[in-house]
């Protein structure tokens, strides 16, 4: 948790008064949404966009200004979180299934910075990569990444049998690619009609790092 909350302080730097935020989601999102949520009360006026319902009523109950990607398409920057870095900074994200508007939002905003405890660093990316499918298409992709020697799961939920559906009313599921070594290969072969999204966040679209460790906190930038 320390981490969490070292890594959120070194990201509340990052933001200026008069920004429009576009805000991922998770658990690290939070711990940055409560310290936003601080320095709004003490005159800072900021506005996000959120990537999913969840953060949008976090920020709600924190009294932060919500704004949509309506009004402002393009966010001068995004915070999110991620599942797992690797070391030349492509992502995985979608553990709370919300990857598609995630990787809008990030895609949209002028800079995109990733707020990680160090547990999320690692050399290769290697966890199932999360998918948003349309319903109508499952069985087709499920057939098409077999093909490809790729298993897709259906995300089991909590409180809920599966399937997981998404804030845009998909399924979420995740396919088991092994240990990846090129993560624009496998990205590449994601891109099946069907599949609405995949939670591989290209290198691309990361300008830093934000690395939350007990003592501390560092902005790695490429
Ligand atoms: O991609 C995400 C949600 O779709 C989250 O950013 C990711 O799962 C990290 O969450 P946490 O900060 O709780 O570990």
């Amino acid at each position: 948790m320390i981490e969490k909350v070292n890594c959120a302080k070194k990201a509340i730097e990052l933001v200026e008064d008069g920004m429009i935020i576009g805000l991922g989601s998770g658990t690290t999102v939070r711990v940055f949404v409560e310290m936003l949520a601080e320095r709004v009360r003490e005159g800072m006026d900021v506005a996000v966009v959120p990537s999913s319902i969840d953060s949008h009523m976090l920020a709600v109950e924190h009294g932060i200004r919500v704004v949509s990607l309506l009004e402002h398409p393009e966010p001068d920057v995004c915070v999110d979180g991620a599942d797992q870095v690797d070391r030349d900074f492509n992502l995985i994200k979608g553990g709370g299934g919300a990857l598609t508007r995630e990787k809008i939002v990030a895609s949209a905003s002028k800079k995109f910075y990733v707020i990680v405890d160090e547990s999320k660093m690692v050399d290769r990316l290697s966890m199932p990569v999360p998918v948003e499918v349309l319903e109508f298409a499952y069985g087709f992709v499920r057939k098409r990444l077999a093909d490809l020697g790729y298993v897709l799961k259906l995300r089991e939920g909590k409180g809920k049998l599966r399937p997981v559906i998404s804030d845009n009313g998909n399924l979420i599921a995740d396919v088991d690619a092994g240990v990846i070594e090129s993560p624009e290969e496998v990205e590449g072969a994601l891109r099946i009609p069907g599949i609405v999204e995949n939670g591989i966040f290209l290198a691309e679209m990361v300008d830093g790092v934000v690395v939350g460790r007990k003592d501390g906190a560092e902005v790695l930038r490429r």
